[in-house]
C-alpha cells in the first residue's frame, strides 16, 4: 500500500483527494492536515465520507508526514514551496497541486504569484505535472508541481498538433477562451464566490494577464521545443465544477492538407483519459463531472483555415485532485487508472 498525507485536507481539492484516495485500492490516508481542525475527525467536516476516513486532521508539519511514501500539498502558493525540500530530502515524494513548482524561471514566478521563490534549487528537480507529456519524467520524479486547471484543458486541446514535428497552425496567434465554474477559487471566503454574485451573472477575468498564461507557454514549448503565443481570457460561470476551453487556432498550408480529426484520433489513442469525440461533437462540462476524462471535439467553422478546439474538463479532478492520482500512480508504476474510473456524475 502506498502511504498518502495530504497538506490542506479542509479545501476543495484536498477534499477531492479525499473522495478518490478512500476507494483507491492501493493508497492508505496516513495524514490530513488543517491548521485550524487538528482532531477532528475528516468525516465531521466532510459526511460524504463517513464510513470511508476514519482519521482526524492533523497540523501540517513534518512530524505528522514523516511515515507517507507520498504528501500532496492541496494548499495555496507558497506552502509547498516552504515545506518540500525536508520531505523530498526524507525520501517522500511530494506532488504539489498549486503553483510553486510548475513556471521553471523563478523571475517569471515572483512577477505572476507575487512572492520570490525560496527553493530555487528544488525547482530545478521539479517535473512538470501533465501526465499525458511528462509520463517518464513523472515516473522517476521526486517532485511534481502538476498543471493548473486551464492549462490542463488548454494544453491537451492543442497537445496533437503542437506535438507534430512541422507546425500545421500559426503558433504566435492561438486564441483560448476559457470558462470555469465557482469552485476554481477554491473554498476560502470571497466576495467574488458569493452566491450572490457569481449566480445569475457571467463574466471575463484576467484579460489583461493570468498567472495560467505563462504556465500555457512554457508547457506548450516543452511539448514542441517551439515558442508559441497564446492569448488567454478566463471567465467566470455561475456553475460548480468544471471548465469548458474553446481555442482557436489558424490553420498554415500543411495543416490544411492533414486530416486532423484522424491526428487527434491516432495521437491519443492509447490515453485511458483522453476521448476525442467524433467530428462535430458538442462536448459539455456535465459529460466530465465528477471524473478524470478529457473530452475534445473538433469544428471547422464553413471549412475556413481556423480550427476551433472545445475541451472540457472537472477542475477539481482532471484539473487537480484527478490528474494528481494520475501522477501518483505512475510514479508508483500502478495502471494510470488505478482508483480513477468513476464515471461522470449524470445529470
Ligand atoms: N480549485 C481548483 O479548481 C484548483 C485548485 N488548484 C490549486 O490547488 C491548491 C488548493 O486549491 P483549493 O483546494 O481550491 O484551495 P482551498 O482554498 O479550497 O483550500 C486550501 C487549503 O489549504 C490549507 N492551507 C491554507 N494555508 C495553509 C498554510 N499556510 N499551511 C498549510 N495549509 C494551508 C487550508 O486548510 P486549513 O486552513 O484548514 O489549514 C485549505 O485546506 C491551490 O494552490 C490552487 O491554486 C489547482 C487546480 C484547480
Ligand atoms: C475560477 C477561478 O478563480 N479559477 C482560478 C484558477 C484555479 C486555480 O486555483 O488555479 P491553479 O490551477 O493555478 O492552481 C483562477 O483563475 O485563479
Amino acid at each position: 500500500m502506498i502511504k498518502v498525507g495530504i497538506v490542506g485536507g479542509t479545501g476543495y481539492t484536498g477534499s477531492e483527494l479525499l473522495r478518490l484516495l478512500a476507494l483507491h485500492p492501493q493508497a492508505e490516508l496516513k495524514a490530513i492536515t488543517s491548521r485550524g481542525e487538528v482532531g477532528q475527525p475528516v468525516a465531521d467536516m466532510f459526511p460524504a465520507l463517513r464510513k470511508r476516513v476514519n482519521i482526524a486532521f492533523s497540523e501540517p508539519t513534518f512530524e505528522s508526514l514523516k511515515d507517507c511514501d507520498v504528501v500532496f500539498f492541496a494548499t495555496p502558493h507558497g506552502v509547498a514551496m516552504a515545506q518540500s525540500a525536508e520531505l523530498v530530502n526524507a525520501g517522500i515524494r511530494v506532488i504539489d497541486l498549486g503553483a510553486d513548482f510548475r513556471l521553471k524561471n523563478t523571475t517569471e514566478f515572483e512577477k505572476w504569484y507575487g512572492m520570490p521563490h525560496s527553493e530555487p534549487e528544488l525547482l530545478g528537480q521539479a517535473c512538470y505535472g501533465l501526465v499525458e507529456s511528462a509520463r517518464e519524467e513523472i515516473k522517476k520524479a521526486k517532485l511534481v508541481g502538476l498543471a493548473g486547471c486551464y492549462p490542463t484543458a488548454v494544453q491537451l486541446a492543442l497537445k496533437p498538433l503542437i506535438s507534430h514535428a512541422t507546425p500545421l497552425i500559426d503558433e504566435s496567434s492561438i486564441v483560448a477562451d476559457c470558462k470555469s465554474g465557482v469552485s476554481g477559487a477554491g473554498r476560502k471566503a470571497a466576495v467574488g464566490s458569493l452566491f450572490s454574485e457569481a449566480s445569475e451573472s457571467f463574466k471575463a477575468y484576467g484579460v489583461s494577464g493570468h498567472r495560467h498564461l505563462p504556465e500555457i507557454e512554457q508547457g506548450l514549448e516543452l511539448i514542441s521545443g517551439r515558442k508559441a503565443q497564446i492569448t488567454f481570457t478566463p471567465h467566470l460561470v455561475p456553475m460548480v465544477r468544471g471548465i469548458l476551453a474553446t481555442t482557436y487556432v489558424k490553420l498554415n498550408e500543411h495543416g490544411l492538407n492533414t486530416d486532423i480529426q484522424s491526428l487527434y484520433e491516432q495521437h491519443y489513442a492509447n490515453e485511458y483519459f483522453v476521448d476525442v469525440m467524433p467530428k462535430g461533437s458538442l462536448p459539455d462540462t456535465k459529460s466530465v463531472r465528477g471524473s478524470n476524462f478529457v473530452r475534445i471535439a473538433l469544428h471547422r467553422p464553413q471549412g475556413r483555415d481556423t480550427l476551433v478546439i472545445v475541451s472540457v474538463i472537472d477542475n477539481l479532478v482532471k484539473g487537480a485532485a484527478g490528474q494528481a492520482v494520475q501522477a501518483m500512480n505512475a510514479m508508483f508504476d500502478l495502471p494510470e487508472h488505478t482508483g480513477l474510473e468513476q464515471l461522470p456524475l449524470s445529470p
